[in-house]
């Protein structure tokens, strides 16, 4: 049968409430991404880990001590079935369902609304990886070279390049103009320039386009 061909978007989360039911090391590794994010976070399950634990201590994750109940996803954004037990991610899965709400059930690959990526992370550059439910563990060991290959050089040169955007726009009304200066930057060299902390090139070549009568 042919395999499904998932859609990858990257979702804005900020104040919405994601709901994940159980509360083992798999709920945690959810929890922990979510937090990169700005959701609110309720984590129902009778017994979590000590990673858990501290979130709801320091008040960044809400936690609902005991066993998942029909009705407990209301609200939510998205819920993540977590628990060791399939009849109840089942269970969570349907109300999930019924209520209209986007689910992904870490048992099963191809049940659920989606499935979670492997994420690096350099400030607000994401670069995530999916197998689509083949190989998690191939996701994973492509996750740790992309976290070699990107350092948090990335993250700088992203607030650089963030910054400059900003200010052509308010200096060059026209896009082309922009775009004229934009593309510039792109040679074949610039990521390694990036890599190699040379971010005075790259402010070189933007400079170099600014001049009067530049390229
Ligand atoms: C479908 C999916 C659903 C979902 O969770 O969204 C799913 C499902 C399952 N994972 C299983 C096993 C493992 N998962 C990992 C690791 C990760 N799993 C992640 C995602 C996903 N896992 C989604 C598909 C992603 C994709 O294919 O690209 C990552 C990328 C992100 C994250 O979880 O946030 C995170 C790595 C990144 C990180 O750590 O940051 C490891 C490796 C390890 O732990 O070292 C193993 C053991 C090795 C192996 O099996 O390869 C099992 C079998 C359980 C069993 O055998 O019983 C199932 C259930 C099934 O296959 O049905
Ligand atoms: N998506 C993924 O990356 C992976 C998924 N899995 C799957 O995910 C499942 C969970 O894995 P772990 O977190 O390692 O299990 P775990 O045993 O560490 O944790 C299970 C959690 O579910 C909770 N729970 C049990 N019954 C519940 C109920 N009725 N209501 C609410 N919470 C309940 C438990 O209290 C516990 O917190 C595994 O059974 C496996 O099938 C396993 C490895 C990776």
């Amino acid at each position: 049968m042919a395999k499904d061909t998932y859609f990858p978007i990257c979702l804005r989360m900020k104040g919405r409430l994601c709901t994940v039911v159980g509360g083992g090391s798999v709920a945690e590794r959810k929890i922990r991404s979510l937090m990169d994010t700005d959701a609110r976070i309720k984590v129902i399950a009778p017994r979590w880990t000590p990673a858990i634990t501290k979130w709801i201590d320091e008040g960044l994750v809400l936690g609902e001590s005991r066993v998942y109940r029909d009705g407990d996803l209301k609200g939510s954004f998205i819920v993540y079935a977590s628990t060791d037990v399939p009849s109840v991610n089942e269970q969570v899965c349907l109300e999930a369902e019924q209520e209209g709400m986007m689910f992904n059930r870490s048992d099963q690959a191809d049940t659920g609304d989606w499935v979670d990526p492997a994420v690096v992370r350099r400030g607000q550059l994401a670069i995530t990886v999916s197998t689509g439910g083949a190989s998690p563990g191939m996701a994973k060991a492509i996750q740790c070279e992309l976290q070699q290959e990107y350092g948090p050089e990335f993250e700088e040169a992203l607030d650089w390049l963030a910054g400059l955007r900003v200010t052509l726009k308010e200096t060059l009304a026209d896009p082309r103009d922009r775009q004229r200066i934009l593309k510039e930057l792109w040679t074949e060299d610039t990521i390694d320039q990036i890599r190699n902390g040379e971010l005075h090139k790259l402010k070189q070549k933007i400079a170099v386009a600014l001049e009067p009568g530049g390229k």
